[in-house]
């Protein structure tokens, strides 16, 4: 069974900072949350975690394996260098939308976002090294086929982006409803999707449903294993797989001896 350990990344009061004392340039505000996103990339990665930009302001990060204390230390470094000091609240569950809303509520108790006495929360506890398992994480790497050829190649810049985000849109909106995994667009052609214990099945029949819907076609490389780091990168070889083999799906355990749960 997967049992997700995530982190909410909220920057402090960042709205009202936006615009005082009068609206800040808009490259300075890029500039700052590109470099925030890179620094935590940085500072998790390098912990065998993984960070998602989301809406910058507000980022999603995959902790198992990171304490408290370098949540701690993460918005140490952070209020030292930067103008703005993050919150974080901290979520465990099997099931990856619960783990973001039990982090998502425990920053909500102490505050709004946009609260200025609201600083440097850390809510939730993180996941025993004892209870950690094999299984942790299934962690599903989707790339659109021939993404260079169909779009890249074909198309300006614009109308490609339109075709790879409303495969986007399409994937993530029916993995969150269908499965409560939670889908991340990470460049190019390709996205990350954070997964409870989900069988073949169920990733054929998403990437079915996203090409009905906006036809978009897909293919997927699905790995499982104790950190998001580990398990990530499996999925990218099985994605290889998929290549090689010219199939949708693959899914690959880290050893042979590391079986999911049947159904
Ligand atoms: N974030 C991320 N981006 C990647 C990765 N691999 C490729 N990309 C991006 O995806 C773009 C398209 O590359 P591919 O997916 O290899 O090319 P494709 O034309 O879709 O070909 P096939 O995937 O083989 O069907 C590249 O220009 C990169 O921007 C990866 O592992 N991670």
């Amino acid at each position: 069974m997967t049992n997700t350990q995530l982190s909410l990344i909220q920057i402090d009061n960042y709205g009202p900072w936006t615009v005082t004392p009068e609206p800040r340039r808009e490259m300075d505000l890029q500039t700052l949350q590109s470099r925030l996103f890179a620094d935590l990339a940085q500072f998790v990665g390098s912990r065998d975690g993984y960070v998602f930009f989301t809406r910058f302001d507000n980022m999603v990060a995959v902790t198992n394996g990171l304490d408290e204390s370098d949540h701690e230390l993460m918005q140490e470094s952070i209020g030292n260098r930067y103008p703005v000091s993050i919150s974080l609240g901290i979520g465990v569950d099997p099931s990856p939308v619960d783990a973001l809303e039990t982090a998502t509520t425990g920053l909500q108790r102490a505050g709004s976002a946009q609260d200025g006495d609201r600083r440097e929360v850390l809510a939730g506890t993180t996941l025993a090294e004892r209870e950690r398992t094999p299984t942790d994480l299934q962690i599903a790497h989707f790339d659109v086929n021939d993404a260079t050829g169909k779009y890249t190649d074909q198309l300006n810049e614009f109308d490609s982006f339109i075709h790879i985000e409303q495969g986007y849109a399409s994937l993530m909106r029916h993995l969150r409803e269908e499965h409560g995994a939670l889908s991340f667009f990470v460049g190019g052609d390709n996205i990350i999707s954070v997964c409870p214990e989900m069988r073949e099945e169920a990733y054929r029949s998403a990437i079915d449903h996203v090409e009905g819907d906006v036809g978009v076609e897909l293919k997927v490389g699905v790995g499982v294993a104790d950190d998001v780091q580990e398990a990530g990168m499996v999925a990218k070889h099985a994605l290889e797989e998929c290549r090689h083999r010219g199939t949708v799906v693959e899914i690959e355990t880290p050893r042979p001896d590391v079986e999911l749960a049947e159904d």
